[in-house]
């Protein structure tokens, strides 16, 4: 409280000054710790001074809370004590308590040290001394006023940390859409620089992902697709008008997808597919899920490796331990060995002066995934490949040995027999990795799996952009089916994304919905290769799908297909559903 006088001061030296001029006597202003926070004339220079030890006026004034008005002070009983006393000039003494409340802050003080200046005050005592409790009330509701403020400048201050911790952009526009103020996350993405610009356009684009407005945002030349929500906060003033409130779509659609645990709990049911192959795939995922062995899996890019490396996780007795991917092409080959084997403390001038755990022992007890093994440097491979035999690893910088007890899982869509000819891997590593091989067959190779996999992208996406996806067009499988899929499932499931983008309300989904590439790859007569009990085996399935595998389901099912309920089970252990 005391403090605020001192932030106080300039005002203080106005009060002081006007009481001054009107009393023409000099005046102070003490405050609760004794100590001079203002005053004119001989006290002007004498600001911060303590008066403690001649105090005896304003000690009374502090203790009884009333004024005191000192005619004689040598003769007073009050100033008996002083030791000043004998050389005091003071004709007359007014204090007038300052208060907060029922606290007693300070007092304003103003000594006569001559005749004419006590006369003066006496011919007009009592509307001086109305006067001076005046200017201590307007001091009073100055200092709650501060203290008001400075309040809401803790919370402004706090909001604004609150703002910049937040994993949202927040940007306040003016009424001529200029940025007023904006968070950390807004600066990062929309990279603001005020400096340069402060112009921002904003604009709806119409759809809507997971219940929240989609909006094309202008800034600096660039153009950011967000989602998010604006708020109208225009209340009458000009200076700030709107808020918008938005997050990256490509953040939303992840938070989305972890949110829905699709991320952790990939086990066997997410690997969508009907084919053969994929349930060969499955059943080999259950089967060496839990083994010790060291899986190599090979594939093109984009055919699931990185699913069925997270579903043998899934399904292993590791399943509730860590599952650690380590993308060995996304990081630098000088990162590459920190990253898996971790660093002592102080191991290497830049290094983090705490140490690091390398994603190796993270893994501990669980399963490490090594992503893109073909793209590891040759001496890297060399220590994994003592990671495999020794079980152990030796952190950089560090002597002594850690042991592990993990399983390693590896995948690559490079042909690592090809790389041992060129000598670019490690036969040595390659025939360790390669224990249990599992190969997941291309996408153009098991056509028959593209209808219930674009189904189900287009299901997953209509939830994320919150649009229905009612039915599908029959005429855009073949469209599908004679397609090349060169970036198999991950360019199916692309294109099932931009397939509910182009969606409107209460459109069916299709060719009008796909991208151009696939509607031009579009070939005479193609040749497809399903045979007819593919057909049956699927139709079964989605009827089993929608009625349900009880007895109830099946009849449902055996009628809608128009067979009897004893083929169905027939059929049912044919093809092994
Ligand atoms: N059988 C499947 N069922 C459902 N989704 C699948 C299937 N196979 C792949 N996907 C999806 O396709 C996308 C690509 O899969 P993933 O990342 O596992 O492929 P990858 O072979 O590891 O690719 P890359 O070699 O480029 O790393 C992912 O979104 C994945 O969920």
């Amino acid at each position: 409280m005391e403090q605020l006088f001192s932030l106080l001061q300039d005002e203080l030296n106005h009060f002081v000054q006007v009481i001054s001029q009107v009393l023409k006597v000099d005046v102070q202003i003490i405050d609760s710790q004794y100590k001079r926070v203002a005053g004119t004339g001989y006290w002007q220079d004498k600001i911060d001074e303590s008066i403690r030890d001649h105090a005896y006026i304003t000690k009374r004034v502090f203790e009884t809370g009333k004024n005191a008005i000192i005619h004689n002070p040598k003769e007073n009983l009050i100033c008996n004590n002083c030791n000043k006393k004998d050389n005091c000039m003071e004709t007359m003494e007014i204090s007038i308590p300052i208060k907060f409340g029922e606290r007693i802050i300070g007092t304003i003080e103003c000594v006569c040290t001559n005749k004419e200046q006590k006369e003066y005050i006496v011919n007009n005592e009592n509307t001086y001394i109305v006067f001076i409790e005046q200017m201590a009330k307007l001091l009073e509701s100055r200092v709650i006023e501060e203290i008001e403020k400075r309040k809401k400048l803790k919370v402004l201050d706090l909001l604004d940390n609150v703002l910049n911790k937040i994993n949202e952009g927040v940007v306040i526009i003016d009424s001529d859409c200029n940025i007023v103020n904006f968070n950390n996350y807004a600066k990062n993405i929309l990279k603001i620089d005020t400096n340069l610009n402060r112009n921002i356009n904003i604009e709806s684009t119409g759809n809507m992902v997971l219940k929240l407005q989609e909006y094309k945002i202008k800034y600096n030349g660039n153009t950011f697709t967000v989602v998010g929500e604006r708020y109208d906060v225009n209340y009458g003033n000009q200076e700030i008008n709107e808020v918008i409130v938005f997050t990256s779509r490509e953040t939303l659609k992840e938070q989305f997808l972890e949110l829905s645990g699709s991320k952790h709990d990939i086990g066997l049911d997410k690997i969508i597919g009907n084919s053969k192959v994929v349930k060969e795939l499955k059943r080999k995922i259950s089967t060496v899920a839990s083994s010790e062995s060291t899986i190599l899996i090979t594939g093109e890019s984009g055919t699931g490796k990185e699913l069925v490396a997270r579903a043998l996780h899934n399904e292993s007795n590791r399943a509730d331990k860590p599952f650690v991917a380590v993308n060995c092409a996304a990081i630098p080959d000088s990162l590459l060995e920190s990253e898996l084997f971790g660093y002592s403390k102080g191991a290497f001038t830049g290094a983090n002066p705490k140490g690091k755990i390398g994603k190796i022992e993270l893994a501990d007890e669980g399963t490490l995934f090594l992503d893109e093994i073909g793209d590891m440097p040759l001496y890297m491979q060399a220590k994994v490949l003592r990671v495999l035999e020794d079980k152990s690893i030796v952190k950089l910088g560090d002597l002594e040995e850690k042991l592990l007890n993990i399983r390693i899982v590896a995948a690559t869509n490079k042909n690592l027999e090809e790389m041992i000819k060129e000598n670019t891997f490690r036969e040595d590593l390659y025939y360790r990795l390669n224990v249990i091989p599992i190969n997941i067959r291309p996408l153009r190779e098991r056509k028959e799996d593209i209808k219930i996999l674009f189904s189900h992208f287009l299901k997953k996406y209509g939830n994320i952009f919150n649009k229905e996806v009612r039915a599908i067009d029959k005429d855009i499988w073949t469209y599908l089916y004679a397609y090349d899929w060169s970036g198999n499932i991950r360019e199916l499931e692309n294109t099932a994304e931009y397939s509910v983008n182009m969606l409107k309300n209460d459109e069916i989904i299709s060719i009008e919905h796909l991208p151009s590439k696939i509607l031009a790859s579009r070939k005479p007569n193609i040749e497809i290769k399903i045979t007819l009990d593919d057909v049956e085996r699927q139709l079964i399935e989605e009827y089993l799908n929608t009625y349900g595998s009880s007895l109830e389901g099946k009849k449902k099912a055996a009628e809608k297909l128009g067979i009897s309920i004893a083929t169905l089970y027939r059929k049912i252990k044919k093809y092994n559903i």
